[in-house]
């Protein structure tokens, strides 16, 4: 309102004596301001006693502790602000222990201690301040164990507190049956977790960090929250209980500000919320990884394979049509497309003595028949209906020989039989057979077909091919004498 004032009145038109009146106003009130922030030695004044001694707990980082003698930790900054606010004279007693120092207060050795929670067993000998931190305290594991949601979950696991802790009288007043293993220090709690004495630590948030940290415990997690949170004051003994309106005065007018540079001075907690799945994640990736590439191989193995078993089929079905050919080849080169009869080829070769079993050739005789006027027929009916009588005409032949015996097509309209026969008789008694299977039979034509046949038998010491000579040409005699008729080689008439 003052500050208001002084604008309102700097308008143009005011006078100057108002101006200068609000001008010493407001200096006043700055210099009030200032006087408030003076230390109230005066009113926070202990008596008798000019000096209050106080003490901490030695051993509870980042709260408080005794490093080479000297007091640190939050509570040393705290402790600092209270003695610039109040101008209180406090000197510092080292002790060794909570217990030392919680025994010097009940002796009242020592007038005060600026950070702790209030318990019914305290409150018997010291007086409270007002409550100026509040600190979470959490359950602390081995990495294995499961989250624990607070002290109720805690079950049948072995639960470690540090001992004269407000947290221990808290637990066996609420959770009994708990299976508690009192530990004389919170680090000494943590290494029991982490050496498997025990299963569960609780504490501190802010104390657990500094000693994971301190200790490299990394095989512990904070692993759930475990009420009631820590609700810290300081406290006097009973004696200078009248100082506690100044102190809450001087805790109250703690900024934020302050708060944050004594914690961030002391504190460094990082809180694991959760479980770490980066090795697991790590591990599932490369597994999949693995998985991928497995199953791309497979495929390309896959792949190859059906590229390998279509050539398979490819060569196989290739291997079928030459072999298929190979056959037809040899099949053409010893026979007669037209007729299938074995061809004038086969018979050259295979017919020789060399192929054939002496006896064979000592029986054998040649019948060489030739279809009378085949060319009229050609001209009459056509080349194909030719073709169709010579066709006729070979099944005819193959019905009349013997197993043993062997039709060829000589050429054109040209035949050979060679007959195993005992005598040149029943080489002529086969042909005579032949030549009137051929006259009964109805060709395609419509014409009776008539052929002259030339028979040799083959002598001892003779070559085939004289004996063919010979059996050419008693056809050609044959044919001489006016056809449809049977010439016999002259030699063996
Ligand atoms: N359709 C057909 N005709 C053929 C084949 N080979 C030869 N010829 C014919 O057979 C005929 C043979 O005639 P020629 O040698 O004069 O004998 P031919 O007419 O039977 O008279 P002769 O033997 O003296 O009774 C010719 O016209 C040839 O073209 C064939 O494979 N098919």
């Amino acid at each position: 309102m003052k500050a208001l004032n002084f604008v309102e009145l700097s308008y143009p038109g005011l006078s100057r004596q108002a101006v200068l009146l609000s001008f010493f106003t407001l200096l006043l009130c700055l210099f009030s301001k200032n006087n408030q922030a003076q230390p109230r030695v005066s009113n926070a004044n202990p008596g008798n006693e000019q000096i209050l001694t106080y003490c901490v707990d030695p051993d509870w980082l980042p709260y408080e502790a005794i490093e080479q003698g000297q007091h640190t930790g939050m509570s040393s900054g705290y402790l600092q602000r209270l003695k610039q606010y109040t101008g209180l004279q406090l000197q510092f007693r080292p002790t060794g222990s909570w217990k030392e120092t919680l025994q010097l207060l009940r002796e009242e050795k020592c007038h005060l201690t600026p950070m702790l929670n209030k318990s019914e067993d305290r409150e018997r000998f010291l007086t409270f301040s007002d409550v100026y931190l509040y600190a979470p305290n959490v359950l602390v594991s081995r990495r294995e164990e499961p989250f624990l949601q607070g002290l109720e979950h805690i079950g049948d696991r072995r639960l470690a507190i540090p001992k004269g802790y407000r947290l221990l009288e808290y637990v066996k007043r609420h959770f009994p049956d708990l299976d508690v293993i009192e530990v004389d220090r919170e680090n000494a709690g943590l290494m029991a977790v982490a050496d498997g004495r025990a299963d569960v630590f609780v504490g501190s948030l802010y104390s657990v960090n500094a000693y994971v940290q301190q200790q490299a415990l990394l095989d512990l997690k904070i692993n759930g929250w475990a009420w009631p949170q820590d609700e810290l004051r300081m406290a006097v003994i009973p004696r200078y209980a009248s100082l506690l309106p100044v102190i809450n005065e001087a805790l109250a007018s703690f900024s934020e500000t302050d708060h944050l540079a004594v914690q961030q001075q002391w504190n460094n907690v990082r809180i694991i919320e959760k479980q770490d799945y980066t090795l697991t994640r790590r591990v599932a990736l490369i597994t999949l990884m693995i998985i991928l590439l497995l199953a791309a191989w497979n495929l390309i193995i896959r792949r190859y394979n059906l590229k390998l078993e279509e050539k398979n089929g490819q060569l196989e079905s290739l291997k079928t049509k030459l072999e298929n050919s190979n056959r037809e080849l040899e099949f053409l080169s010893n026979h007669d497309p037209l007729t299938k009869l074995y061809n004038r080829n086969f018979f050259n070769t295979s017919m020789q003595p060399d192929n054939r079993a002496v006896s064979e050739i000592q029986r054998c005789s040649l019948i060489l028949l030739d279809i009378d006027h085949f060319k009229e027929i050609n001209d009459e009916y056509g080349h194909n209906a030719g073709d169709s009588v010579l066709q006729e005409l070979s099944n005819v032949l193959n019905q009349c020989v013997r197993e043993q015996d062997v039709v060829a097509r000589w050429g054109g309209e040209e035949f050979v039989v060679m007959s195993q026969q005992d005598s040149i008789i029943d080489a002529k008694a086969l042909a005579m057979r032949i030549a009137q299977k051929i006259q009964s039979t109805e060709f395609i034509v419509k014409k009776t077909i008539t052929c002259s046949f030339g028979i040799a038998r083959l002598q001892e010491h003779e070559s085939m091919t004289d004996c063919f000579e010979r059996a050419d040409k008693a056809l050609y005699q044959a044919k001489a004498k006016g056809r449809d008729c049977i010439c016999i080689s002259e030699e063996q008439t």
